[in-house]
C-alpha cells in the first residue's frame, strides 16, 4: 500500500492529482514501470488483495479479519464515504444524496478519497491492504490496475434472498463502531444449491442502546443497491475472472462455518499465521 501511495506521488506532488489525472489521461502507463516491491506475508505470498461481492455478503467481516491476521490494512471505501458524510464537509450533502438513493459515488471523488487514505498509510509505513468495495467499476478497475499489481480478488457470493435479509439486518454500535446483525436466516437451497443457515450476531451488553441502522440499509435502498451491482460490478468480476485472478467463494453460512472454509480457500492457517506474523 505504501508502495501504491509512493508510486502516485512519484509522478506528482500529490497522489490525489495524480489519481485524478489518470481518470482524463493514459499517465499512469508509464508509472507501472516503476513499481516498488509489494507487501510479502509471512508465508511469502503477496498481500495486496481485493475483496468483491454484493451488498450485505460479509466482505468487511472477512476483509477485516484477514486484515488482522495478516498485518495489513483493511481498506474500505463505503467507509471511507462514510466518515465524510459524517464530516460536514463540502462533499457531505451530494454524498448523503447518492448513498440514500443506493447509487455509486463517481469515480473522481471515491478515488480521491482512496487516494488521501493510502498518503495517511504511508506516513505511518502501511505496506499491502485488503481493499473492499473498491474497485466497484470497470474504470476503477482499470485505473488500479495501472498504478499496482493486484495479487488476489476474492468474490463473495450469496444468493439474493440471504443478502436482503442480512442488510436489514445490519446494525452497528455508534460508540465502538463494531457490526452486528439481528436476522436469523434459515433459506432453503433451490436449485440444487445448499440450505443456508445464519445465527444472528448480537451485540454484547454495552452495546445494545447504541445500536445504528445504516440509512442506506432499507429495502428499496438495498434492492437498488443490488441492482446497481449487476449492472455496474458484475463486470468488475469478469475483468479480474479474465485475468485469471478471481478466487470464487460461495459462503456456507454464517462466520462459525464460513470463517475456517475461507482461510483453507486461501490456504492460511490462523494460528500459524498469527504466529509467524508477529515472530
Ligand atoms: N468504489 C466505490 N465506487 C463508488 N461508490 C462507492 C464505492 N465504494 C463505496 N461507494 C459508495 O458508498 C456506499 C456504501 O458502500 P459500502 O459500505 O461498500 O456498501 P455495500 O454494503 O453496498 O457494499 C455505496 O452504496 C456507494 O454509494
Amino acid at each position: 500500500m505504501a508502495a501504491m501511495a509512493r508510486l502516485f506521488r512519484s509522478s506528482s506532488s500529490s497522489a490525489v492529482s495524480f489519481l485524478n489525472r489518470s481518470l482524463s489521461t493514459a499517465a499512469a502507463t508509464e508509472l507501472k514501470s516503476q513499481s516498488l516491491p509489494p507487501r510479502i506475508d509471512p508465508k511469502g505470498r503477496n498481500v495486496q488483495w481485493v475483496f468483491l461481492g454484493c451488498p450485505g455478503v460479509g466482505k468487511g467481516t472477512y476483509a477485516s479479519r484477514l486484515s488482522t491476521l495478516l498485518g495489513v490494512p483493511h481498506i474500505a471505501t463505503g467507509d471511507l464515504v462514510r466518515e465524510e458524510l459524517s464530516s460536514a464537509g463540502p462533499l457531505s450533502k451530494q454524498l448523503e444524496e447518492i448513498v440514500n438513493q443506493g447509487k455509486l459515488v463517481s469515480d473522481e471523488i471515491i478515488i480521491n478519497l482512496l487516494s488521501k487514505r493510502l498518503e495517511v498509510g504511508e506516513s505511518k509505513g502501511e505496506a499491502g491492504f485488503i481493499l473492499d468495495g473498491f474497485p466497484r467499476t470497470v474504470r476503477q478497475a482499470e485505473i488500479l490496475t495501472e498504478v499496482t499489481d493486484i495479487d488476489l480478488v476474492v468474490n463473495l457470493k450469496l444468493p439474493e434472498n440471504v443478502l436482503l435479509e442480512k442488510c436489514l439486518g445490519r446494525r452497528i454500535c455508534s460508540q465502538c463502531g463494531k457490526n452486528f446483525n439481528v436476522a436469523c436466516i434459515n433459506v432453503k437451497g433451490e436449485n440444487g444449491n445448499p440450505d443456508i443457515s445464519m445465527a444472528p450476531l448480537l451485540p454484547p451488553p454495552q452495546c445494545v442502546s447504541k445500536l445504528i441502522t445504516r440509512s442506506d440499509d432499507t429495502e428499496t435502498i438495498v434492492k437498488q443497491r443490488l441492482r446497481i451491482y449487476d449492472e455496474k460490478s458484475q463486470p468488475v468480476e469478469d475483468f479480474y475472472r479474465s485475468q485469471g485472478k478471481l478466487l470464487e467463494f460461495d459462503l456456507p453460512g454464517g462466520i462459525p462455518e464460513s470463517w475456517p472454509k475461507l482461510l483453507e480457500a486461501l490456504n492460511l492457517d490462523e494460528n500459524e499465521d498469527k504466529q509467524s506474523a508477529t515472530a
